[in-house]
């Protein structure tokens, strides 16, 4: 039985990185994925549209939706104030256990919190196990079928709060339809498109930036 692509992802990390440096963590898996296989992390390109959002937001609390073996965890965690918090939730265990084992190399452990299971079954649990009042940004990059219904499910759970930033990936290329049907034409958002190209490749895609503006849609008043 061959080694599967998350545990490649980790020995190009342990071997082309420096323990306890971010920078080099995320250069490294960006290498890998750019000459030797590629991979679903958002990338190099899309990545530094990321950059820009978290530095100019400065949130304190992040949720991450899909974290895969936490190339862009890292790369967030690695750019939030000292007191800031990461939660990123992943359903499959084996990407899970990668994703850790990258997150503790790169030494973030103390600024992030992985919580292996689905985010329909998670999102409704985490004001009351992890005491999140609201999120300052949320990263959506899991199934692209679930940014809606996690959404929704965001905000019947109080977890946003006007001026919350929601950051979707891939809202071309897989595409996103629905999702982005409904950020671009509720009261309740002001989107706007970040054109891009699929991780690693010539396609087109882009991230969706939409800033939650209250249930009424009357925005922050
Ligand atoms: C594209 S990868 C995440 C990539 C990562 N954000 C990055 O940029 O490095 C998507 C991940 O989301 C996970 N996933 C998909 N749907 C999910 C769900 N409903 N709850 C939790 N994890 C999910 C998949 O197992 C997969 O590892
Ligand atoms: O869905 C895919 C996909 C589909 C088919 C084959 C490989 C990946 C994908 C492609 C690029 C992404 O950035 C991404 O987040 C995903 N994803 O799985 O969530
Ligand atoms: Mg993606």
């Amino acid at each position: 039985t061959g080694s599967t692509r998350p545990q490649r992802i980790l020995r190009a990390v342990q071997k082309n990185s420096t323990r306890g440096s971010p920078c080099s963590v995320v250069n490294a898996i960006d290498d890998y994925c750019k000459h030797k296989e590629w991979a679903m992390n958002v990338g190099d390109e899309k990545g530094i549209i990321v950059d820009d959002v978290v530095l100019e937001l400065k949130p304190i609390t992040v949720l991450e939706l899909g974290t895969y073996c936490a190339y862009s965890t890292v790369r967030i965690a690695n750019l939030l104030p000292p007191e800031a918090k990461l939660i990123t939730l992943e359903f499959n265990a084996e990407s899970a256990a990668i994703a850790r084992e990258i997150i503790t190399w790169a030494g973030l452990e103390e600024k992030i919190q992985l919580i292996i299971g689905a985010s329909g079954d998670w999102i409704p649990r985490l004001k009351e196990e992890f005491g999140i009042e609201t999120f300052d940004l949320v990263f959506l990059d899991h199934w692209k079928d679930r940014y809606l219904p996690d959404t929704k499910l965001l905000e019947k759970c109080g977890l946003l709060k006007p001026g919350a930033v929601l950051l979707a990936d891939n809202v071309i290329c897989p595409g996103t339809p629905d999702y982005l049907d409904y950020v671009r034409n509720s009261p309740r958002y002001k989107s706007k498109f970040y054109r891009s190209h699929l991780e690693y490749t010539q396609e087109e895609d882009g991230l969706e930036h939409s800033v939650f503006l209250g249930m009424a849609g009357r925005g922050a008043e």
